[in-house]
């Protein structure tokens, strides 16, 4: 594909934002469009949800012709061939060769989905009997019928698994806590520091634990670690009694590994390198978010992804909610220099989901080589950031209303709390926040107005706000059940494809959190040899001499 930015549409867009863009004041755009939120917001409804979700994007800079023009570049890029080649099991992560297929996971539909020919749905250890077997399972551990080798019920849950195999299941069991098991303890140990798995053990009795080690690859070195740990923990506290089939279940791709660690082929969970990490709380990755919410709320899950998949899938592009969310963020970053996306939810169910998307957004399309291997000549993926609301207005909100960066922003709040306590009182103040915040980026204060207030001249400046910063608020015409949350965490999986294929990076490879993996492992060794290290720069090794000198003091 020939780069982005020769596409005609982006030199189109490069005229359209000296002409209007820089220039574009969203409430004087507001002030002479009384149709502007109808205009451009758009309504995603489905049966696959039980609320209506409301993207109101007429807060960005964006009129009319710039949203046709930002379409045309989507078009000239691709991005709908890329989308249904993504469907279609093509090998789409060309530098691994892979298949990329999770929309598969969710697809309640009964979409035909074939990687080479073979339908990935209803194969032996296909999605189906995986997803039937992980059924079975967590009912059994749920209501007791699967017990631990003293005969009691498992209510302490230690997920064990990094990035994508830790932090779809952490972002999910937070969000879906109101639905979660109350007699069950969970813990997610992703760390390779000492302390995460020793706080986790702390209070857990080995005969009520039950391990998920989750790993795609089970090669990474914090998960192998992090669970050899936890079986020898496991064999000891139980004087080789414990028994590692009723304790330990394995969630991966490499029955071969998980054989080798101790873990039956019987306790494994699988599924298929065509699944990428960060896109693998759909799989089996997701047990302990099943054992946890219980598999028809899971089913649930799945069933507003789907329908989020549907709607990518199917709508003209004029409507297609992830394509204008995409399409949007490559206006800011390759138009605006933007360099941030915040999200920030008013909701505390959601105050993993910033976290969650980093790895979705950064690790996807963190990324500088174009599909023919040279280097791009435009910004690509921006840096996303976020914590909920309201506490992060008391914190880092001072640099996003009065700073010198624009920071495109997204807002999410559901109409209804699962909590309405004090007569829902806490939620209209919520409520009032998420209103208040979105238009106060947008409208800021004058001068004049800051005077009114009787402000002194000096101080006039200080108290200035200049307003007109870009916000998507996103409004969840219910409370934030599993399938909202599955339509909403895909709403931002397929913004993050529509930018990739837009800036023609491959979305789906992760190379670069390579080097620092293989360098640890050689510093690993030399840490037990003698002498600072071979072949390191000055401060690693005075580095290295000196972390060794306090060590083993
Ligand atoms: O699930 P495993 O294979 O342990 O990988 C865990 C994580 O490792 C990282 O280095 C990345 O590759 C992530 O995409 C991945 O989610």
């Amino acid at each position: 594909m020939p780069p982005a930015n020769t596409l005609p549409a982006w030199a189109e867009l490069q005229t359209h934002r000296e002409n209007v863009g820089k220039n574009f004041v969203l409430k004087e755009a507001f002030a002479s469009d009384k149709d502007r939120f109808e205009k451009f917001s758009r309504t995603f409804s489905s049966a696959g949800v039980s609320a209506d979700i409301i993207f109101d994007f007429s807060k960005n800079f964006l009129t009319g012709e710039t949203l046709d023009l930002l379409l045309k570049l989507a078009q000239q890029a691709g991005v709908e061939r890329k989308r249904d080649a993504m469907f279609a099991g093509e090998k789409i992560n060309f530098t691994e060769k892979r298949a990329v297929l999770h929309t598969a996971l969710r697809n309640v539909g009964g979409w035909e989905m074939k990687v080479d020919g073979k339908d990935v749905m209803n194969c032996s250890r296909g999605v189906n009997d995986v997803l039937k077997h992980m059924k079975e399972f967590s009912d059994q551990v749920r209501s007791g019928e699967w017990k631990g080798f003293s005969g009691k019920k498992l209510n302490t849950i230690v997920n064990i698994g990094i990035g994508g195999s830790d932090l779809g299941p952490v972002m999910v069991t937070e969000a879906l806590r109101y639905y979660g098991a109350n007699d069950m303890t969970l813990h997610f140990v992703s760390n390779i520091d000492g302390t995460h798995m020793a706080e986790a053990l702390k209070h857990s009795n080995p005969d009520t634990t039950l391990f998920l080690v989750a790993s795609k690859t089970f090669t990474t070195a914090e998960t192998c670690t992090n669970a050899n740990t936890a079986k020898h923990w496991f064999l000891e506290k139980t004087g080789g009694k414990g028994d590692i089939a009723k304790h330990f279940v394995a969630l991966s791709t490499n029955e071969a590994e998980v054989t080798k660690f101790g873990i039956d082929s019987r306790n494994m969970f699988g599924f298929e390198s065509w699944v990428g990490g960060r896109y693998s709380v759909w799989s089996a990755i997701g047990l302990s978010v099943v054992i946890y919410i219980g598999f028809d709320n899971f089913h649930k899950f799945l069933s507003g992804a789907h329908a989020m998949d549907k709607h990518f899938r199917e709508a003209p592009l004029k409507h297609n909610i992830p394509i204008i969310g995409g399409l949007l963020s490559v206006w800011y970053s390759d138009f605006f220099q933007a360099q941030t996306h915040l999200v920030a939810p008013f909701d505390q169910y959601l105050h993993r989901f910033p976290a969650y998307l980093q790895q979705l957004s950064m690790e996807s399309n963190g990324k500088s080589i174009s599909s023919d291997g040279s280097s791009v000549k435009y910004t690509t993926g921006p840096i996303l950031f976020g914590e909920p609301c309201t506490n992060a207005q008391h914190s880092f909100f001072q640099l996003v209303h009065q700073g010198t960066k624009l920071i495109p922003t997204d807002f999410i709040l559901s109409a209804k709390s699962h909590n309405p306590i004090s007569g829902n009182q806490h939620q209209k103040m919520l409520a009032s926040n998420y209103f208040a915040q979105a238009e106060a980026l947008m409208v800021g204060k004058t001068d004049d107005q800051v005077k009114a207030e009787g402000t002194p001249d000096d101080l006039t400046p200080h108290k200035r706000f200049l307003g007109n910063r870009p916000t998507t608020s996103i409004l969840v015409g219910g409370t934030i059940g599993p399938a909202e949350l599955g339509a909403l965490i895909v709403y931002y999986e397929h913004l993050t494809f529509v930018e990739g294929a837009v800036w023609d990076v491959n979305s789906f490879d992760q190379w670069g959190v390579e080097l620092g993996k293989v360098l640890a492992k050689k510093i690993l060794k030399e840490l037990d040899e003698p002498g600072d290290g071979e072949g390191h720069d000055n401060s690693t090794v005075g580095l290295i001499g000196v972390f060794k000198k306090y060590a083993n003091s």
